[in-house]
């Protein structure tokens, strides 16, 4: 018999397990080693022989190999191989690089791994999906996506979208019955999840049948997706500008060589001179720099609680110019406790603190109790039956396991002496209509001992006052009219304006063996009974962070499911509602055009009692108006807002599955100010590359223009080739590499957001990096003609001096380069990495100036004291020359 022919507890016995404890340890490992951890095969991963290849499948590198293997046809072959030795060790570099990048990469997806609620020994606890054996016991609601192939034994109002199996995308409500067709389709078998699918409302438990291969989605091997890594905008740009040098290289190279033959020039000396042009064109060691420096950026937006899952987010964050966030649990901090209840024209206070269920009721400073009250009693019931968490006490303290609304409500409930086991002894929950953010209510059809049928409701106040008829006022259900209703929605807004979270109790009697449906039967001709208000203090942090925000160009908008008057409440505390700024609510909301929305929602900083849907929407507006936007989620409903999102946020710890695989970040933590500093760490990672593309670019042109000049002077080449390779890989790679580790400057959270569109080299890069290059070109070639005019017969010593003078020139620029003003604005050696990376880089330079062995391959000569005097001199002139230039603009 297969499992869906089973009855439950067929399954129970066909598995081995037990569903009111589930599987032990030992069974568990068994299973495991028996059949595996439950993951899908991934497609073909790239080995680590491909990954070494592949670093030299880059044109840059093949455009390098190829004429250095035509100086080696030509006869120079110590340095043909040295050349090649200098690529082969870049490209290993590179391999364990990108190793490592790639390597934290897959630690960010484990990071981000699902989580599955297991049951285990009695107890009920999370794990990664993939250590589920076939036997376990699941829970699964709204949100998630299934880790296995379950069997259902528990359904409460389940509806499950399969579009992943089936392509259908109209969800299918599960039950646990055994079914009766001989061989069902996998849309048609209603007692079974499967692995992949999505739940879209309610939840359920399910035991596990299948996993990994076994499963349905195992079967269907294309779908299987494969990681792939993404290039972020700027690595694209920068792989542009790598083809346009190469192109200029190529054709610089052909000109020499074409003109130098033409007037009569040895054909060798011409090509020697075009490699060398190629060499110094091509920034060798950018690529890879900008790989590791992305990788580090995201590891220490990891330390910072903020996860990557898309690489080009790490970019776009420092272009956000709107954090739309939610507010209960990102701004707030999600622990609520009932602080005052109304009913009836009675307005009490409950005293206490978080979910310890100890506390005392007053009734206008004067203590009361609960129990010889009675529309107070009959609203905490209510609360505590219309509710689905639970608390639990874990050494001496009370731990919600649940909805802190419901928590909350649970809470005041047993500070009146209530007992939720007690109380559901006396009523049988019959069916639920579960909560969901759009209809802002939840409802049970519940039975008590006598036999009598009743609906209990709960949810908005504003909403739920909408659909009932009457009210329960001194004892006795009124008919709530005009007159009623205005004092009803006065006290609300009472509750609401000290930034008090509002729940309305409700109730009607039904006849006794009807069954109700849907929900819009359930939730009509109610009976208000009351609300209960909770306060949910901000979080202590967001309050700085959305100044800081500010600061930065950036603006806080409060998206919240909440009452419009207690979303303005937190949001004025928070600085995020101020004077110039408006609220805008759900019902204003879903009347208007994405247009007229994009009319006035540059004024708007809360929008209250939206639904999830209605996100869209806000974010589509933003765009319009030339916004990049990030928007924070949790829900199914979440997800499309997420994904249009130019950063979607998921939260880690209460978002679903379905918003998490929407979202490019997702905060660890759930808070607000972690979006802050995700912001501020992506700055800073752009703005490093920044840093150390200048600082590559400015050799890079330095090279190209000594050469260029000196054949223009009819002068040798006072760079050989393997000299110029030596500076792009060695001797700059490494400062640029302590670049990309740079702190940020201290204003980097004072500037306006960078637009997306800005090119590699915006906001006067382009030429920092032309005028800087042709300074260095100009000392280099000066130091080089000094020494050349002295003594002509001794070529070589001339180009020592001059590789020199590149080097040292390159080696204080550096320190120019960590400020975007001037290397008088920032202590020069406040980076660390960088003083090492700069004396590591000097050291290399002397050995292969002065170590023998080295000496024939660079082409050096060891050179004397005094020819540091000019080195130290003329490499020192450019930034002389720029903070002269920057002081003197201050001055004026
Ligand atoms: N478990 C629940 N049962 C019944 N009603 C609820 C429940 N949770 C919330 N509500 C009501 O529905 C409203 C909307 O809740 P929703 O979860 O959509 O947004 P929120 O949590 O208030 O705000 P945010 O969007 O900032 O997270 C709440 O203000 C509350 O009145
Ligand atoms: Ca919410």
């Amino acid at each position: 018999m297969k499992f869906h022919e089973m009855e439950i507890n067929q399954v129970e016995k066909a598995l081995d397990t037990d569903f009111s404890s589930g599987l032990s340890p030992e069974a568990v490992k068994k299973r495991l080693a028996k059949h595996g951890l439950n993951e899908l095969q991934e497609g073909e991963k790239q080995s680590a022989l491909l990954l070494f290849f592949s670093q030299f499948k880059d044109f840059m590198v093949l455009v390098l190999l190829a004429a250095t293997l035509l100086s080696g046809l030509l006869g120079e072959y110590i340095d043909a191989v040295a050349i090649i030795a200098i690529v082969i060790i870049n490209g290993v570099l590179g391999f364990f690089q990108e190793r490592r990048a790639e390597k934290s990469l897959q630690a960010l997806k484990e990071l981000s791994a699902p989580q599955v609620s297991v049951l285990r020994e009695g107890q009920w606890m999370k794990i990664p999906s993939k250590e589920i054996v076939a036997g376990d016991i699941i829970k699964f609601t709204s949100g998630d996506r299934i880790g296995a192939d379950v069997r259902i034994i528990e359904s409460r109002s389940l509806e499950i979208e399969e579009s992943a199996l089936t392509g259908e995308s109209v969800p299918v409500s599960k039950h646990i019955d055994s079914l009766k067709t001989i061989n069902p389709g996998i849309g048609d078998m209603e007692n079974i999840a499967f692995m992949g699918t999505m739940i879209t409302r309610g939840s359920g438990v399910g035991v596990v049948i299948a996993t990994g291969m076994k499963t349905a989605m195992g079967q269907i091997a294309d779908l299987l997706q494969n990681a792939q890594t993404q290039e972020t905008p700027l690595q694209r740009r920068l792989e542009q500008l790598g083809k346009i040098l190469i192109s200029v290289a190529l054709i610089l190279t052909v000109l020499v060589v074409a003109i130098g033959v033409l007037q009569g020039h040895e054909l060798y000396m011409m090509f020697l001179a075009g490699v060398s042009l190629a060499v110094a064109a091509i920034p060798e060691g950018l690529p890879a720099i900008v790989t590791v420096a992305l990788s580090l950026g995201v590891q220490k937006m990891i330390k910072r609680n903020a996860i990557v899952r898309k690489l080009p987010a790490v970019e776009t964050l420092g272009c956000a110019s709107v954090i739309c966030s939610d507010k209960t649990g990102t701004m707030t901090q999600n622990k609520m406790t009932v602080t005052q209840l109304w009913s009836g024209g009675n307005t009490w206070t409950v005293d206490g603190v978080g979910y310890h269920p100890q506390g005392e009721f007053y009734r206008e400073n004067t203590r009361v109790h609960p129990k010889d009250e009675k529309a107070l009693q009959q609203m905490l019931i209510f609360g505590m039956i219309c509710n689905n968490s639970d608390l639990v006490m874990k050494d001496e303290d009370y731990i919600l396991d649940g909805d802190p609304t419901e928590g909350a409500l649970l809470v005041s409930a047993m500070k009146a002496g209530f007992d939720r086991t007690n109380l559901l002894d006396e009523f049988t929950i019959i069916k639920e209509f579960p909560f969901d953010s759009s209809r802002k209510m939840m409802s049970m059809h519940v039975k008590d001992k006598q036999g009598r049928n009743f609906i209990v409701t709960k949810g908005a106040p504003d909403v739920i006052i909408g659909k009932s008829e009457s009210i329960l006022w001194d004892g006795k259900t009124q008919y709530l009219g005009q007159h009623i209703q205005g004092q009803v929605q006065e006290a609300i807004n009472n509750l609401a304006s000290n930034a008090l979270r509002t729940i309305a109790i409700a109730f009607k009697p039904i006849p006794t063996n009807t069954v109700i449906l849907s929900e819009q039967e359930a939730e009509k001709k109610l009976t208000f009974i009351g609300v209960q208000g909770m306060i949910d203090p901000p979080r202590p942090e967001v309050k700085d962070a959305v100044k800081e925000c500010n600061d930065a160009g950036i603006k806080t908008v409060m998206i919240t499911g909440d009452h419009v008057i207690t979303a303005k409440a937190i949001a004025s505390q928070l600085g995020i509602l101020t004077k110039k700024s408006k609220v805008l609510d759900g019902n204003a909301l879903s009347t208007m055009s994405v247009e007229e929305l994009e009319e006035v929602v540059d004024d708007i900083a809360v929008f209250a009692r939206v639904s999830p849907e209605h996100k869209l929407k806000i974010v589509k507006a933003l765009q319009n108006r030339g916004h990049i936007v990030a928007m924070t989620g949790d829900g199914v409903n979440d997800a499309p807002a997420i994904k249009a999102a130019d950063i979607g946020v998921a939260m880690g710890i209460t978002g679903t599955d379905v918003a998490k695989e929407a979202s490019s970040l997702v905060l660890l933590d759930d808070n607000f100010a972690t979006i802050k500093s995700a912001i501020e760490e992506g700055r800073n990672i752009y703005e490093n590359i920044r840093k150390f593309v200048r600082y590559l670019l400015a050799s890079n042109v330095g090279e190209i223009l000594v050469m260029l000049f000196a054949m223009i002077l009819a002068l040798p080449l006072p760079l050989v080739p393997i000299q110029i390779l030596w500076v792009n890989l060695v001797t700059d790679g490494l400062p640029a590499m302590a670049l990309g580790l740079d702190r940020p400057e201290e204003d980097v959270m004072k500037r306006k957001p960078r637009s997306p569109n800005e090119g590699v080299f915006a906001r006067g890069l382009g030429w920092k990096v032309v005028s800087r290059g042709f300074l260095i070109g100009i000392v280099t070639l000066l130091a080089f003609i000094i020494v050349y005019d002295q003594n002509p017969d001794n070529l070589a010593y001339a180009q020592t001096i001059a590789f020199a003078t590149l080097v040292m020139a390159q080696l204080i620029h550096v320190f120019d380069c960590r400020s975007e003003k001037s290397v008088l604005s920032r202590n020069p050696f406040g980076n660390q990495y960088l003083v090492w990376a700069v004396i590591s880089s000097l050291a290399l330079m002397i050995a292969v100036i002065y170590y023998p062995p080295f000496q024939p391959i660079f082409h050096t000569l060891p050179i004397l004291a005094k020819d540091w005097l000019l080195i130290i001199g003329l490499s020192s002139i450019p930034t002389f020359l720029l903070a002269g230039s920057f002081l003197l603009r201050k001055t004026k």
